[in-house]
């Protein structure tokens, strides 16, 4: 495991745009433009990964898949592609992209089964997020409860789970801050990496989150602070490098 945080712009796309979402709320859209100009402006800021969502896909409002594969398949990069994976044919769609690898949420919720069944064909193409409020894991584009964050993370790891990207959705897209004590917390539970989602907002906000390395977080997914040029990405890979 590497000693520099990895940082992931993300690019959460609705109907067409790019968007950001407060609390990860269907309605809160903020729109940002087009999602290949976006990805592509952070490729060429340095980027090493994006961390693309499909947040119609993961509300059950469609999907703009054929525009995540043109993303995908457009950048030089590693893609981490999230969003409605649920199954074989979602799966299989996503990772034809080329993207890196995916993030299933509901599905390590809703069929334990066919996680377990994934994660031992796909091994760490397969990443699980685990979103929360306080330590309960939200499926369903955030909208349902799904158990507990320590017990489905403890099947996880039986089950072979590659990586874990923590989200605490009342952070998310508000800038307020990340829950640094959650993702203590998870890394004391699990030996596998984990990546850190929701609410930067400034440069200590990823410092901060950096001196959690050494107990296992990876990497810190960055959104709505990038989009509102509260740093900009060349200041943020600097500030972590
Ligand atoms: O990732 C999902 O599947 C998802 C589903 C429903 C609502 C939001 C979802 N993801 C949001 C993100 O991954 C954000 O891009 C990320 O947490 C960045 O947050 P922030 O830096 O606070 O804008």
């Amino acid at each position: 495991m590497s000693n520099r945080l990895e940082l992931l712009p993300a690019v959460d796309v609705r109907d067409g745009q790019a968007v950001r979402l407060v609390k990860g709320a269907s309605g809160s859209e903020t729109s940002f433009g087009e999602p290949l100009a976006a990805a592509l402006a952070w490729q060429s800021a340095g980027a090493e990964w994006l961390h693309l969502v499909d947040l119609d896909a993961a509300f059950g409002t469609g999907d703009n898949r054929a525009l995540v594969r043109e993303v995908t398949e457009r950048l030089d990069i590693k893609v981490e592609l999230s969003g409605g994976i649920r199954d074989d044919a979602t799966l299989a769609a996503a990772l034809a992209t080329g993207c890196r690898r995916v993030n299933l949420g509901t599905a390590a919720l809703e069929t334990p089964e066919w996680v377990a069944k994934v994660i031992a064909e796909h091994g760490d193409r397969i990443a699980v997020g685990l979103d929360v409020v306080g330590t309960t894991l939200k499926g369903r584009g955030w909208t349902k409860d799904g158990g507990d964050l320590f017990e489905v993370l403890a099947r996880l790891d039986a089950e072979g789970c590659a990586r874990y990207v923590v989200t605490d959705v009342n952070r998310d897209g508000t800038l307020t801050g990340p829950n640094l004590q959650l993702l203590r917390d998870v890394c004391a539970a699990t030996d596998r990496p984990v990546v850190a989602s929701g609410g930067v907002s400034s440069l200590a906000d990823l410092r901060a989150i950096a001196t959690l390395v050494p107990e296992g977080v990876e990497g810190a997914i960055v959104g709505k602070a990038l989009y509102e040029q509260k740093f900009t990405l060349e200041e943020a890979l600097e500030a972590v490098s």
